[in-house]
This record gives structure tokens, sequence and C-alpha cells, in this order.
């Protein structure tokens, strides 16, 4: 905990301007609450007796300057102090961002995204209340309780003691509901969550949904969600009615008796009139930390439970990352090679052993064999989205361990077989091949995807707003733009993921052209699922249950007695015929 603790004060450290500023005011405007019942005392003991007209005037522009001081004070509070909770909000979450963003493949298989997103925003906010509100508000609910009792004591001792006796009845109270509130609102917040993700997946799976006619299945799933959030949120505010009542009751219940009391001290003259009323007052001040002290062993449980996840989280080293001595190679000539590999992903399942193959620079070597046999992973491993288990690869010589990640995934292009587009103008898209890229670059990479008749015919043409995903796009289109963003990037190495969504024969046609232009000139991987499209690949690698069985050119395993690629062909041709 204490080292939780003083991780979070590290935050603090760059605003440390900030968090005096904040800090000091808040303290300011609890000691002016404080002054305000010891005014009203001397005001009713000292000046009104006085007949003094011009010294109560005087008092009272007094009184005055010191609200406007206290009104400067909230300002100053409420916007320095949270500016102060968002600025290392923010900060937090620019750290969080950078670090999603070197996380391996393999963290963000374990992970939902609807959690992720959380942890980078209601979480965060979390934190950024607690930054703000935490230090201060605790030291003043401290520094109030203890001022307050000591004035109190000063006005009248035995008064004092009585309500000291009495006021944590009260306490007690507010604790337990305190409590039981938390518990509500943290049930509340998993509901919220549920829910949260059904509208999430639905919005996501809106097409699978209504092409299945599914709707009614998916309100009634709803229905739930939404019927036991509507239950638990109105346990809350019962609980908090009945928290609200009880401690209202509680607290008039000790200013009945600290009036009863006070009266009967005023009558035997122990107690003055103004001593009497400051009194009252300083009872009401001495009610606010409580109430207060109650709200921050609510929050901070809430805001230490998520720095918890965020430093869990931030601590969580990426599994794959540049070595220190991993060195550039700004363009590689594309020789690959991989020795021994093996591999399996985090199920501990093997998925590759031993898998031995060279590729020279300029190669298009196709993968083929059945689903699940490895095609993908061999693939996957070198960009280094996953790392090998055993075994090396290297581009050029370099195994790819000790070249930076940067300049490895610079040489690779991969078109996937889900595009993944983003929401915004093709121009975008495609841009997105080369940040830096020059107008005419972005045209030449469309032309050379033969994406320009698409745009052309567009009115907005390369500023045409593709939509979340690229969904007002065709699946072609899609597939051109892909490719047009790899032109312009120009790596010399390729990775293609065949893509399986049926293409009308004609538009697939003009992809396999555009594809074998790109491949042109440069080492490529193709992830091929339907062999029709590979033959002329300078080598066909047929490969089965992690292993490579089989190896040459379409014309030779074709021919090949018991050969697995021509029993696979004849397989494909048989699906085609039928
Ligand atoms: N991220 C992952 N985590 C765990 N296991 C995985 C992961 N990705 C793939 N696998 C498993 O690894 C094996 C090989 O999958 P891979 O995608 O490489 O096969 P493939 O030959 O490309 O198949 P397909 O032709 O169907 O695309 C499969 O058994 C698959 O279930």
């Amino acid at each position: 905990m204490t080292d939780l603790i003083k991780r979070f004060a590290t935050y603090y450290r760059p605003h440390r301007g900030l968090f005096a500023l904040d800090f000091g005011s808040a303290v300011l405007a609890g000691v002016l609450e404080l002054a305000f019942p010891v005014a009203v005392t001397l005001f009713i003991d000292r000046l009104l007796p006085s007949n003094q007209l011009g010294l109560i005037a005087l008092a009272v522009a007094g009184l005055f300057l010191i609200y406007l001081l206290n009104a400067g004070l909230q300002v100053i509070v409420t916007y320095w102090g949270h500016m102060l909770g968002l600025k290392i909000e923010t900060e937090m979450r620019r750290k969080a961002f950078d670090h999603l963003q070197k996380l391996s493949f393999g963290f963000f298989d374990e992970h939902k995204t609807g959690h992720l997103v959380a942890r980078l925003t209601k979480d965060l906010e979390e934190i950024g209340e607690v930054a703000h509100h935490g230090p201060e508000d605790l030291f003043i609910a401290v520094m109030t309780l203890i001022g307050a009792f000591l004035l109190m004591l000063s006005v009248h001792m035995p008064l004092a003691i009585l309500t000291g006796l009495i006021v944590p009845l009260t306490a007690v109270i507010t604790a337990i509901y305190g409590k039981r509130m938390t518990a509500t609102w943290h049930a509340l917040y998993g509901r919220v969550g549920e829910f949260n993700a059904r509208i999430e997946e639905n919005i996501g799976g809106i097409r699978v949904v209504q092409a299945f006619a599914n709707e009614e299945h998916e309100r009634v799933l709803f229905a739930r969600n939404n019927s036991n959030y509507l239950s638990t949120k109105l346990e809350a505010y019962r609980v908090m009615a009945a928290s609200m009542s009880l401690s209202y009751l509680s607290m008039r219940f000790v200013q009945i008796v600290v009036m009863l009391a006070g009266a009967w001290y005023v009558t035997s003259g122990e107690l003055t009139a103004g001593g009497f009323v400051g009194f009252l007052l300083l009872v009401g001040v001495f009610f606010r930390p409580i109430d207060k002290i109650n709200s921050i062993i609510e929050s901070y449980p809430k805001g230490i439970a998520g720095f918890q996840r965020y430093k869990d989280f931030l601590d969580r080293q990426p599994d794959i990352s540049d070595r220190e001595d991993a060195v550039d190679i700004p363009r590689m000539s594309g020789r690959i090679a991989y020795r021994d590999v093996t591999f399996s992903y985090r199920t501990g399942l093997p998925i590759l052993e031993g898998l031995n193959l060279s590729i020279e620079p300029g190669e298009t070597i196709a993968f083929v064999g059945p689903s699940g046999a490895g095609k993908t992973t061999i693939c996957a491993l070198l960009p280094r989205f996953y790392e090998v288990t055993a075994g090396a690869i290297s581009i050029d010589g370099v195994d790819i361990r000790d070249i930076t990640l940067n300049s490895l995934r610079s040489n690779i292009g991969i078109v996937q077989q889900d595009v993944f587009l983003f929401a915004g103008t093709i121009r975008k898209n495609i841009a997105y091949g080369r940040l830096d890229a020059g107008e005419s670059e972005i045209i030449e990479a469309a032309r050379r995807a033969r994406l320009d008749d698409v745009i052309a015919a567009l009115p907005d043409g390369l500023d045409t707003v593709i939509g979340e995903r690229g969904v007002k796009l065709s699946g072609g289109q899609k597939q051109r733009l892909a490719i047009a963003r790899i032109f312009l990037k120009n790596p010399p190495i390729l990775i293609l993921d065949e893509a399986t969504s049926a293409l009308d024969s004609e538009t697939e046609r003009a992809i396999q052209q555009s594809l074998a232009d790109l491949a042109h000139g440069r080492t490529t991987l193709v992830i091929a699922h339907r062999l029709a499209t590979i033959t002329n690949a300078d080598r066909i690698v047929v490969v089965e249950d992690g292993r490579i069985v089989e190896e040459g050119r379409h014309e030779d395993l074709l021919h090949k007695a018991m050969g697995r690629y021509s029993a696979l062909h004849a397989a494909q041709s048989r699906i085609n015929a039928a």
C-alpha cells in the first residue's frame, strides 16, 4: 500500500506549484470557515452591546472582505484544483496509451477491448478525482474537525465535551450507511459494465444480429441487463435515502441536545448569547468533515483500486521489445531464413515444430495446407508479432531479435484478409502506409492499386469519408485500398493473407493483378486459401500440423505421386466442380 501511495505521489512531482496553490488555498478556506463562528460570537457579545455603529459597519465590511477572499479561494480550489487532477489524469492516460502501443499481440489475445477502454477512461477519471480531492480533503477534514473542537472547547468546555460524546453516534450511523453505499455503488458499477458491454457488442455485431433476425433475442438479453441495472440502482437510492434522512436526524438530534444544554448554560449565566450562537455554528462546521471523511472513505477504494489496475498495466513488460544493441536496417534485401523454429501460443499447445525454410530475395512463397495448420502463424512470426519459442528467424543474415522492431516492421508490408480501415477519408487511409507521403504519391499508390477509377467516380474523390471500418466500401474496394497503402509503404518484404471472402471473379482477377504488381521485385509470403491463385508462385510450401511436409513448384508438386499438394488440389477441384 505504501508503495502504491509513493508511486501515486510521483505524479504530483511535476505539478508541485499547482499542488501548493490548491492545497494552500483549500487550507486557508478551511481556516476562514472556522473564523466565521468566532466572528459571530464577537459580533453579538462585543460589538452589538457597544452601540458603535461605525465599528459595526467596519466589522461587517471586514466580514465581506473575508467572504470575497473565500470566494476567490473557491475559484482556485475548484478550477486549479481540478486542473491538477486533470493534468495527472491526462499524463497517466498518455503513459497508458503509449504503453498500449508497445504491448504485443499476445497481450491483446488475452484482454477484452471493453476492459482496456475502461482502464484508459473510467479508471483514470476516478484516479484524477482522487488525485485532486484526496490529499486536500483528508487534510482539511482532519484540520477542521480538530480546529472546530478546539474552538468549541474554548467557548464552553462542558458543552464541547457533551457534543464530543454524542457526535460519534452520528458518525457511526454515517459510517455504517457509507459502507453499504460503497457496496451498492460497486454492484452498480458492475451492472453498468455489463450493459455497456452488451450495447458495445450489439452495435459491433448489429449486421450479424439483423442477418440472423435475432433482434428479439437481443432485446430479451438487453432487457435483463437493463432491469438488473434498474433494481441495483433503486437499491442504491434506497440506501441513500435512508442514510441521508438518518444522518439529517442524528445531526438535528445533536443540535437539539446542544440547544437544550446551551440554553441551560445561558440562563445560568455560564454562557453568553454570542457564545451560544457561535457554538451552534461551530457544531455545523464540526459536522461537515464527518460527511467529507465518509465520502473520502467511499471514493478512495475506487481510486486506489483503479490506480492498482493502472499500475499493474504499466508494469506489464511488453513480451516483445528492442534489445539494447538492436540495429536499424533501413532497407533489407529480403533474404529470409527460418531455422528450427518452434512455436506455441500462450495456450502451450505446440503449433510449429522444428520448421526450416529459406527464402531468396524477390522470391514468392505460397503457404498452403489445411485450416489451422499454422500458415498464418509462420508469417506472424516474421514481423515479431509473436516471438519464436525456440530456433531463430533471420533476415539478410541478421536474427530478427537483433533488429529494431521499427525498422523490421518498416521493411514488411502486410495485406490482411480482414482489411482494417480507419474511420475517415480514403486519403487518410492510404496515407497510413507512409504518413509523410505527398499528394502525388498517394494518387500514384491509388493508381497502382487500381483504385483510381473508384476514386474518380466518387463525388468527393480522395476525400470521401468511408465510415467506421470502411463500411461504405465494397469488399473489393477495401482490398484495393489496403494494397494502395502498401504500394505507398513500398517495403521489400510482403505478407499477403489471401482474402477468402467471395469477390466476384472479375474483381478478384483485378485484385490478383494488383497483388502480382505489388509482389513484383519483393520477397513475398502468401497465405493461400485458394490454390488457383498461386500456380505462378516460385515455390509452394505445404504445411500440416506445424510442419513443412512438401515444397516445390506447382507443376512439380501436382505430378508428384501420393503428394500432399496434389491431394489438396484434387479436393479443391472437386469442390469447385460441385
Ligand atoms: N492468437 C492465438 N492464440 C492461440 N492459438 C492460436 C492463435 N492464433 C492461432 N492459434 C491456433 O494456432 C493454430 C494455427 O493457426 P493458424 O492461424 O496459423 O492456421 P492457418 O494454417 O493459417 O489456418 P487458416 O487456413 O484457417 O487461416 C490453430 O490451431 C489455431 O487455433
